[in-house]
């Protein structure tokens, strides 16, 4: 910790206790305006009752933003030149008459505290980080920016980037924290950057490219908030523990209402787990199978060579191939999605049907009544019913995909290769299997597009019904919650009181329950990752291209990623994107970058690796064993007290004749010396002082200590085996080492034997 003058502590300790006595306050009178909304009961018209639910999920909010910022409310002071003085917190604060207490990072005059530099001082004297612990200040740094002002007891205090410094030495606690104290210059020129169009954030390992997303969303809703709180902005990450990973950052930033998700979980009511083989994931990925779905759809209204007879009690109907190929003509031809051109196939045939009926039944021309009564007779016949169904069935987008992923014939008529379909082909799904894979995804997404829904009205209105009574229950359950009045009114009572037909939803939640969503802003993290099917998932989402695209192309690992941003992007907006890089690796210590560095030079020999900032003196090590199973006592050996370690593994595959993965082996190994181990990815995997992860579950993430076992078999396993092991050895904010059995491939050559 700096060293501070204990007058000059004391001082801002008075200050900073002050305005926690002023967020004080703010709760207090906050609750109180919920309490009084909630109190006013479910009488009233229903625009009172509605005006009602607005303000009491506004005053929920807020309650629930000065609730949020209680750690570390204030964190920085700037001096200017003309003796001004302001405070810089996660939250602006101001007294009953309006006096500034404390600067919301996020506005144009907090600016200074990222970007002021002796070179460009921007008015500005002194900027002062302050340290606090619980409401305590703890210590102060001070960087003189005007150094021609400096008294000259300031200027042996200079302490110029001991903020930084000293947050990226902390322990990691499993979970990212948010870095509004040290945002860097380059950083915060991306964070405060236009909201309109797509801008790309290329940057290496470490160089902040999540945080600087997350803090860049906050500040979007800070400066948008009228337009973007009613579209809503979408954060999409790798996967689920990723989002578990950085899921603190934005309420700890005072922004709650943002939805955090991946690929796979973008369509509402199904879960995506299974794991696909890489090539399986390769073809499910690419652009054409756009083709494929559409022609998987076309398959689905191809009419039959033969006359189609409808065996009725008292007569047989026929459809022969020109009445049929007319109504299929009609159909196509009204341009609707197949559920709602359906109904234009059915009613042309129904038309057909009821004539030839007439005249079985010797009543050649009908008035307009009789023939609307026979039509409707022959419409619920099941017969007709079964008919009309073959021919153009109602589907949703989960059944024909089922329809197509279960038959060679089907894939190879749609347009896929005979190599293709098997890879593809799969049984149907059992009662309770995990069917679908984060690549199924897009093609339900494709799939539902051009199927349009089932029958509108009728079936939605009965789902909507019991979703909004859940959903009534689930939101007086959390308001309950937040305001303390949990003991005295239960939450069934409570969504009752709310029974208006406009239910109280955050942009949020009611954004994550619909497909056809389109929010003001959407976030792509790791977005090197996204197959060129998963960005037309993503796309159909913000329709504004409104968009923060960060990644790293040297670090993709997935068969179906992208191979650079132009290729992903101009198909959608042509050339109208801009780049932004970050250069600065604030993870990574120098020592380990300089073996992961010649690696890079696999993946592309004109990479460039990030500079790192800090160093540890520490050398990472390669330690050779005969038996995985082995490595236990190892890896407790690594683990720094109270930090995290990860042991990186090859993808599974069997490496013995007993069948047994390195995976298994390695996960054996591992916890019998660590009990508490997790392996694979879970609700574990962050909290766990060991987990047990490969490359493709611990990308994004960072831990303490890195242990890589089997680095060749990494490299070799696939195409991308080069991003892998670059992405496995740059996720350490410490130690580093490679355990392996065989010999040690030669780009590592240069790591220090560790021993036994
Ligand atoms: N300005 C900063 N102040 C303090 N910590 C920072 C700063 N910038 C980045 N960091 C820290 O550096 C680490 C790496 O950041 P982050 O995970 O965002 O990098 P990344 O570019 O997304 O990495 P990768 O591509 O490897 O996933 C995090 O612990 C983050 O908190």
């Amino acid at each position: 910790m700096p060293k501070s003058s204990a007058g000059e502590l004391a001082r801002e300790q008075e200050y900073v206790a002050a305005l926690y006595a002023r967020l004080d306050v703010l709760r207090v009178r906050t609750r109180g305006q919920l309490d009084e909304v909630l109190a006013q009961g479910a009488s009233g018209t229903h625009q009172n009752r509605s005006e009602r639910d607005s303000f009491a999920g506004m005053y929920a909010q807020r309650l629930a933003r000065l609730w949020a910022v209680e750690s570390g409310l204030c964190f920085g002071r700037l001096d200017h030149a003309d003796e001004s003085r302001l405070y810089i917190g996660r939250i602006g604060l101001s007294d009953d008459d309006q006096h500034r207490l404390l600067i919301d990072w996020r506005a144009p005059v907090a600016q200074p505290f990222y970007r002021a530099t002796p070179a460009a001082p921007m008015g500005v004297t002194r900027r002062r980080h302050l340290y606090t612990r619980g409401r305590a200040v703890t210590g102060i740094d001070d960087d003189l920016l005007d150094l021609d002002r400096l008294a000259d007891a300031d200027r042996a205090t200079l302490n110029g980037e001991a903020a930084l410094l000293a947050a990226l030495g902390e322990r990691r606690t499993g979970r990212m924290r948010d870095i509004v104290a040290t945002i860097q210059g380059e950083q915060d020129r991306i964070i405060r950057g236009d909201l309109n169009g797509v801008l790309v954030v290329q940057g290496g390992p470490g160089t902040g490219k999540t945080v600087v997303a997350l803090h860049r969303a906050a500040y979007l809703l800070y400066t948008y908030r009228e337009r973007l709180e009613r579209r809503g902005v979408l954060i999409l990450g790798p996967n689920p523990t990723f989002t578990r990973y950085i899921d603190q950052v934005l309420p700890s930033l005072g922004e709650t209402d943002v939805l955090l998700s991946t690929v796979g979980e973008l369509f509402p009511g199904l879960s995506a787990r299974r794991r696909e083989t890489p090539e399986a994931a390769a073809t499910k990925g690419a652009i054409r199978m756009a083709d494929v779905v559409a022609a998987a759809v076309r398959d689905r209204q191809r009419m039959p060579r033969k006359p189609v007879e409808i065996r009725l009690d008292k007569f047989t109907l026929t459809l022969d191939r020109q009445t049929l190929d007319a109504a299929r003509s009609k159909a196509v031809r009204s341009r609707r999605p197949h559920n709602q051109a359906r109904a234009v196939f059915v009613r042309h045939l129904l038309t057909a049907l009821t004539r030839q009926a007439a005249r079985h039944l010797g009543r050649g021309v009908l008035d307009e009544d009789d023939f609307a009564d026979l039509r409707e007779d022959l419409r619920t016949e099941e017969p007709v019913r079964v008919a009309l169904n073959r021919l153009w069935p109602y589907l949703t987008p989960q059944q024909l995909l089922i329809g197509l992923l279960t038959s060679r014939e089907r894939m190879t008529k749609a347009g896929l290769s005979a190599a293709e379909a098997a890879a593809l082909l799969r049984e149907p799904p059992r009662p309770g299997e995990d069917w679908w894979s984060e690549a199924d995804v897009p093609l339900l997404d494709e799939a539902a597009e051009l199927l349009g829904d089932i029958d509108e009205g009728v079936l939605r209105a009965a789902r909507r019904a019991e979703e909004e009574r859940e959903e009534r229950i689930a939101y007086a359950r959390e308001v309950l919650e937040l305001t303390g009045l949990a003991d005295v009114m239960d939450a069934e009572r409570f969504a009752e009181r709310q029974q208006a037909d406009e239910v109280y939803l955050t942009t949020a939640e009611r954004a994550a329950r619909d497909r056809t969503w389109a929010f003001g802003h959407v976030i792509v993290d790791e977005a090197q990752e996204l197959s060129e099917m998963a960005w037309r998932t993503v796309m159909r989402r913000c329709p504004s291209r409104s968009m923060t695209i960060v990644g790293d192309i040297a670090q993709t690992g997935s068969a179906a990623g992208a191979a650079s941003w132009g290729r992903v992007l101009d198909p959608y907006v042509r050339g109208r994107w801009r780049e932004e890089g970050l250069t600065v690796n604030y993870r990574t210590p120098a020592e380990l970058m300089e073996v992961a560095a010649r690696v890079l030079d696999l993946v592309g020999p004109d990479l460039k690796a990030p500079e790192s900032v800090r160093e540890t003196g520490r050398r990472p090590w390669a330690l050779r064993v005969d038996d995985l199973g082995e490595i236990g006592p190892v890896i407790r050996d690594e683990i720094v007290e109270g930090g995290r370690l990860v042991v990186i593994v090859p993808a599974p595959e069997p490496s013995s004749p007993s069948g047994e993965t390195v995976t298994d082996a390695v996960a054996r190994a591992v916890t019998a010396a660590v009990p508490d181990a997790a392996v694979g990815p879970g609700p574990a995997t962050l909290d766990a002082p060991v987990a047990v992860l490969t490359v493709a579950d611990a990308k994004g993430l960072e831990f303490d200590s890195v242990v890589v076992v089997e680095p060749g078999r990494i490299l070799r396993e696939s195409p991308r085996g080069p991003s892998d092991l670059y992405v496995a050895l740059t996720r350490a904010t410490s130690r580093l080492g490679v355990i392996h059995t065989g010999s040690l491939p030669d780009v590592l050559s240069g790591l220090a034997d560790r021993g036994h």
